[in-house]
């Protein structure tokens, strides 16, 4: 069943706070992060996950990470991991778990990944988490329930699916990556195709330019976990997010840089959540 994007297909889904909401209600987002020198992409992550309106959002980091992140962090929360295991215990209470930007192109990525597939975290999976299986995607796939989100660029996407965008065209190709993959794949660039493994598929056609900067994937990787921490069903959750996030870049206009997205949110979500302003 194919579907555009406009926000009239999903508004009404949108998670708003009721008055017996407490934060633990509102939903828990997991962010994993990279190394001390890779900890910006969970960062953007995790404050666009917060303003998305998960009630909690908690980054995990390897040790070497943990003497650098506090000063950066004030409402996201922060818990070290040493072992995939201890990251397992740490994601097993998150409804939502966000994993990928600048994790590093190392095999213990891999081993994260496998380790909150054992969770009851739904994960969205990002950047060096899908480069990563690049020799191996069905190893990825194993791991994957069908509310996980993938999120690739073109360029991931190839990795991860030769010839099949050149073979269906980005619809098609989405299509099939769902089925393949057995979770939702949202195939981010000008126009984003997401597409659900139940044939569902969302065509996002207005996507803004001004995201065309270093960072603004982290952003939508965590809006989308953001989303599902609330109890959103995966698919909506990406096509909303994907909507919002070009949204905010096209209000912003010249000058975005990734940092000012998740700032970007609440006048977008305002609008949406009161039938208000241009949406
Ligand atoms: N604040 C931070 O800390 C940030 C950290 N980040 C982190 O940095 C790490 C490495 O990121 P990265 O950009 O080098 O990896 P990636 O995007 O795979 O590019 C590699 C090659 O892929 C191609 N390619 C790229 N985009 C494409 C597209 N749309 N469509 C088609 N092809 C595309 C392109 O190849 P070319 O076309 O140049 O031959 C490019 O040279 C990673 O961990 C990431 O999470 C970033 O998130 C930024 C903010
Ligand atoms: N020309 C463009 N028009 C519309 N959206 C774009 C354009 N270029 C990039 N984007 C969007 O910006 C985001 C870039 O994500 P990604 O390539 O993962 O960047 P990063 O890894 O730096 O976070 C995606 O949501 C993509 O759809």
């Amino acid at each position: 069943m194919k579907f555009g994007n406009s926000p009239s297909e999903w508004r009404h889904l949108l998670p708003r706070p009721g008055p017996d909401s407490h934060k633990h209600v509102r939903g828990r987002l997991g962010v994993v992060s990279g190394g001390a020198l890779s900890t910006g992409a969970a960062r953007l992550s995790a404050r666009a996950g917060l303003r998305v309106g998960a009630g909690l959002v908690k980054v995990f980091c390897p040790p070497d990470a943990a003497p650098v992140l506090p000063p950066s962090l004030e409402a996201v929360m922060l818990a070290s991991f040493a072992t995939p295991e201890q990251l397992q215990a740490l994601a097993d209470p998150m409804d939502a778990v966000v994993i990928g930007p600048a994790a590093g192109l190392v095999e213990s990525t891999a081993l994260n990944l496998a380790a909150l597939a054992r969770t009851g975290a739904a994960l969205v999976v990002d950047a060096d988490a899908l480069t990563l299986f690049r020799d191996r995607p069905e190893q990825l796939f194993a791991w994957l329930d069908r509310d996980d989100v993938l999120t690739p660029h073109e360029g991931e996407f190839e990795r991860l699916f030769p010839g099949l965008l050149a073979a269906e065209g980005r619809e098609g190709a989405a299509q099939e990556a769902a089925r393949l993959a057995g979770a939702i794949v949202v195939l981010k660039g000008a126009a984003t195709v997401i597409a659900a493994p139940d044939g569902r598929l969302a065509v996002n056609g207005d996507g803004s330019p001004w995201l065309a900067t270093a960072g603004s994937g982290d952003v939508l990787a965590g809006m989308i976990g953001g989303l599902i921490a609330q109890h959103m069903d995966s698919f909506d959750a990406a096509r909303a997010a994907v909507w919002i996030h070009s949204e905010a870049a096209r209000r912003f206009g010249p000058g975005l840089i990734s940092e000012d997205l998740p700032q970007g949110l609440p006048a977008v979500l305002a609008d949406l959540l009161n039938g208000s302003g241009s949406v």
